[in-house]
C-alpha cells in the first residue's frame, strides 16, 4: 500500500487547522489524538502554521501534515519543519514533481478529469477533490471517480460531520478532510477532542 493510502486510512476525518498562536498547537494535537484523529492538517495560512507543525510532531500518535502548500518553496519549508505529508488546494507540474522527488506523500486538489490526469502522468493516484460541494458535491465526484476506477479520494471544503458519512459511503472516497473540529479561536480542548470521537466513529 502506498504510503498516502495508508495515511488516508488512518481516520476517517483529516482535521484542517488554521493555528494562530503557536502555543494551541500541542494542546489541540493531543485532544483530536485522544479524540481518534491521528492525521492533522495544519495550513500554511498563518505565520504560526510551520512552528505549529514543529511542535505538534512532539505529540505521540499524531501524524502532522502541511495543508495549503501552493508551490516549491512552501514544499521545502514544510518538509524542514518535519511535515510527514503535504496537501495542496490544487496541482501543479512543477508542485507535483517537487513532491514526487522529495518521496513525501502527497494529496493535491483536484476539481475535474483534466487535473486527474495531470496528477496521474506525475504517478499520483490519490487527490483531494476540492472543493467538494462548492464543486457539485456527491454527483460530481461520483460522475468523476467513474473513468478513473483506481483512483482514491479525500473530499474537502464544506463537508461536515453531518455530511461525511455520505461521502465515506462512496467506494473510492477514502477519508474526508474538515475544518469543523476545531473552531476560530477555540481553546476548548475537552469539547474538541469529543468532536474528534464523533467523526472518528465514522466509518471509513
Ligand atoms: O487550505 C487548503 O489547502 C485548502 O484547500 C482549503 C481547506 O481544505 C478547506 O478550507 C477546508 O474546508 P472547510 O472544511 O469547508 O473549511
Amino acid at each position: 500500500m502506498k504510503p498516502i493510502e495508508q495515511l488516508m486510512r488512518t481516520a476517517p476525518v483529516i482535521p484542517v487547522l488554521v493555528i494562530d498562536d503557536v502555543n494551541d498547537a500541542v494542546p489541540m494535537a493531543e485532544a483530536l489524538v485522544a479524540g481518534g484523529l491521528r492525521v492533522l492538517e495544519v495550513t500554511l495560512r498563518t505565520p504560526a502554521a510551520l512552528d505549529a507543525i514543529r511542535a505538534m510532531r512532539g505529540v505521540e500518535g499524531a501524524i502532522v501534515g502541511a495543508g495549503t502548500v501552493t508551490n516549491q518553496d512552501q514544499l521545502q519549508a514544510a518538509i524542514d519543519a518535519g511535515s510527514q505529508f503535504i496537501v495542496s488546494p490544487g496541482l501543479t507540474d512543477t508542485l507535483g514533481r517537487a513532491a514526487v522527488r522529495a518521496e513525501i506523500p502527497f494529496l493535491p486538489g483536484i476539481a475535474n478529469a483534466g487535473d486527474i490526469m495531470r496528477g496521474l502522468d506525475l504517478g499520483l493516484t490519490h487527490f483531494k477533490f476540492f472543493p467538494a460541494e462548492a464543486n457539485g458535491g456527491i454527483p460530481a465526484l461520483k460522475a468523476l471517480a467513474g473513468p478513473f476506477g483506481d483512483v482514491k479520494f479525500c473530499p474537502t471544503g464544506g463537508v461536515k460531520q453531518d455530511t461525511a458519512a455520505h461521502w465515506l459511503a462512496i467506494e473510492q472516497v477514502l477519508c474526508v478532510g474538515g475544518s469543523w473540529l476545531v473552531g476560530k479561536g477555540e481553546r476548548d480542548w475537552a469539547e474538541v477532542e469529543a468532536r474528534a470521537a464523533e467523526a472518528a466513529a465514522l466509518a471509513g
